[in-house]
Formats: structure tokens, sequence, C-alpha cells
């Protein structure tokens, strides 16, 4: 028997992992009504910017770590306005920022005693290039791989199979009980997530289900109207307290060569740079969405959704010098008595098809 109540799941998994990339598959690939919770680290949600149109309803839940920034009443709000009858969601998704603390969250949703939702487990995404790095540098992240209930192994095309197979009994060793899951691009079938439902809304719902515009506005509005306290007391043992992040933006165009001498020689402490960027180049007006997670650089493009063609971007890291990061970025704005016209291909080499 299918167990009642909308399930909420916590996805989670170290910067840069491909939670992003996992959320945007299953958006598309899911015949389910999914709502979407948002926490990003920095002041520009990045994340939402890159899920923007992708999901059925979005929201964002603001700065900081979702376990700082949102405190539990907060987040048992947005949770019961989104999976209210009328809303007709099938699912939840909550992807926690890469340095958040997933047991904090997941207490946070497991103690939310309402029929109407249930904690549907943890989703870890491990990066199948980086993961034994980063659990040199944070031990911790033990802890967040033994309490998942699913273990996604992502970026499998970027590691030959001898190493995959020592990523596998790693995380194995961590948690001997969790499926574990190989992706590539975070294809993880929907199925493996989500029971199948078959939508039936209640008559009493009201004249109509709400659109998720509507429920989508209703909520963004409750949170201005009243942003949480930090609930959760101490974060100093949180992954999230060593990392700080730099925020730029640019309406003037960028400069490709400058912006990839960034992305592939990043500034001292950085470990993960991602945004939207706008070159504003002939043949190169499209909306160029940019990542670089340790020393790996990539690049998507597709057409801006309405939005005027501009820059934003995160830089994350420890102990990074704010001031340099942003000099390094400003510099890397475009000057107009510059004609580079091969520039741009310091970039599109980055892009999946470029061979
Ligand atoms: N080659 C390769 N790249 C991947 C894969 N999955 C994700 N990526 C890339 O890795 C980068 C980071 O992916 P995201 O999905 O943004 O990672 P994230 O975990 O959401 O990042 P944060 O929110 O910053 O923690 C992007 O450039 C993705 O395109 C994969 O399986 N293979």
């Amino acid at each position: 028997m299918t167990p009642s109540g909308v399930p909420v799941i916590v996805l989670a998994g170290f910067l840069g992992s491909g939670k992003t990339t996992l959320l945007n598959h299953l958006l598309r690939t899911s015949r389910m009504r999914i709502g979407v919770l948002i926490n990003d680290f920095g002041a520009i949600n990045i994340d939402a910017l890159l899920i923007a149109g992708q999901a059925d309803g979005t929201v964002n839940l603001g700065n900081g770590c979702i376990c700082c920034s949102v405190d539990a009443d907060g987040l048992e709000d947005t949770l019961l306005r989104l999976t209210r009858p009328r809303a007709g969601i099938d699912a939840v998704v909550i992807e926690a920022s890469g340095i958040a603390e997933p047991r904090t969250l997941i207490r946070m949703v497991t103690a939310i005693a309402d029929a109407r939702i249930r904690y549907g487990g943890l989703v870890y995404v491990v990066d199948a290039v980086s993961v034994s790095m980063v659990r040199d540098r944070h031990p911790e992240i033990d802890h967040h791989v033994s309490v998942a209930d699913l273990i996604v192994v992502n970026k499998a095309d970027l590691v030959e199979p001898p190493e995959l197979e020592r990523v596998g009994d790693l995380v194995r060793s961590v948690n001997p009980t969790a499926p574990r899951v190989v992706t590539i691009d975070g294809a993880l079938d929907p199925a493996v997530l989500f029971d199948p439902v078959e939508r039936v809304i209640p008559d009493d719902v009201g004249p109509r289900q709400l659109t998720l515009d509507e429920l989508v506005e209703e909520i963004a509005h409750d949170h201005s109207a009243g942003d949480g306290a930090d609930s959760e007391g101490d974060h100093s043992g949180h992954l999230h307290a060593a990392y700080t992040s730099v925020e730029f933006t640019s309406a003037e165009p960028m400069d490709p060569r400058a912006l990839a001498a960034v992305l592939e020689r990043p500034p001292v402490g950085s470990y993960r740079i991602k945004g939207v960027v706008s070159f504003d180049l002939p043949g190169h007006r499209q909306r160029y969405v940019v990542h670089a997670v340790g020393g790996f650089v990539r690049v998507d493009r597709g057409p801006w959704r309405g939005e005027q063609p501009s820059t934003a971007l995160v830089v994350i890291g420890t102990g990074l010098d704010a001031d340099d990061v942003r000099r390094r970025l400003s510099e890397a704005v475009r000057r107009t008595d510059t004609t580079d016209e091969h520039g741009i291909l310091s970039i599109t080499r980055h892009l999946p098809d470029a061979g």
C-alpha cells in the first residue's frame, strides 16, 4: 500500500556534485507535479535561476543555508501551503545548498506533525571525481552519506571504471544499507524516487485547482512577510560555517577570454563558481550558464527567457578574498575597445558537445 501524505524528499550533496542537474532531470522526465524548495548559498540564488522555467512551482527560500535561514515554522508553513489539496502537488523536493547540514533539515521535516506530508528520504549526490578529496578536507561528509536513503554516484563519465568501483566501495563502507545508483548528468529514473500517483482532486477543494504561479506567488508573499530566524542555535560545526560566497553582477557583457581565465584558474580559496553570463557577441548572444567545480569547467547555453541579458555569478570557497574576487571578475567585463574575435572559443570549448 502506498503511504499517505505528499512525500518531501531532501536532495543534498557537496558543492557542485550535481544536485541541480539531477533535479532538472527529474522535472523534465517525471510526469508528477513536483514542488521545489531551493536553498542556495549566496545572496544571488543561482540555483533558482538554473531551475527557473523547469519546475512546476519553485519557492526560493532565500539566502544562506536552509538550516539557518529558515526556521522550522517557516519551513512547515511553506510545506503545508505547497501541499494543500488545491495545489495538487504530488511530491516536494528540497534542494539543500552544497554545504547544508542534511541532518538538521531532516529533523525539521520529520518534526512536522501533519498527515498531509511525510518525509520522503534523503537523496545524497556524490561527485565521483572529487569525493575522496572532499572527504579528506571535510570528514563530516561521512555523516551525511551515512544518513542517506539513496546514494547517487554522479559524474560517472568523468572517471575510469576501476575508480568508479572504488568510489562505490567507499560509499558502501560508510553506508552499507542505502541503495546506490550510478548516473551521468543526474539521469536518475524518477520511478526510483516517486511512487506512481493517480491524482485525485477532492471535491471540497474549492472552485478550482490553484495554478502553480498563484501558489508560488502566495508563498513568496508569505516569505517576504516574515523571514525566519535561526531556530537551531549553534551551526559552528556545520560545513557552511567555513564557507563564504562572493556575488558579482554586471549589466555589461563579459569578455569570454578573461572570464574563462577566472573559471580555469579560480581565485585563491574558491571551490565553486556558477552563474549565468551574457557575452553579447555576434552569434553568441545566448544565455550562457557556466560552472567550475574543483578544476572542472562546464558551459551550457540556451535562449534567454524573457529576461534582460546580464551576468550573475557566485564564487563559493573558504578564505576567499572578496575584494580580489570582485576585482578579477570586474576586470573580466568586456571593454569596448577590444576586438578579440576568437576569444569566445575559450568558453565554447567547455560546451559538452565541444569534443
Ligand atoms: N561531466 C559531467 N558533468 C556533470 C555531471 N553532473 C553534473 N555535471 C556538471 O557539474 C556542474 C555542477 O552541477 P550542479 O548540478 O550545478 O551541481 P550542484 O550540486 O547543484 O551545485 P551547488 O548547488 O553549487 O552545490 C555543472 O557544470 C554540471 O553540468 C555529470 O554526470 N557529468
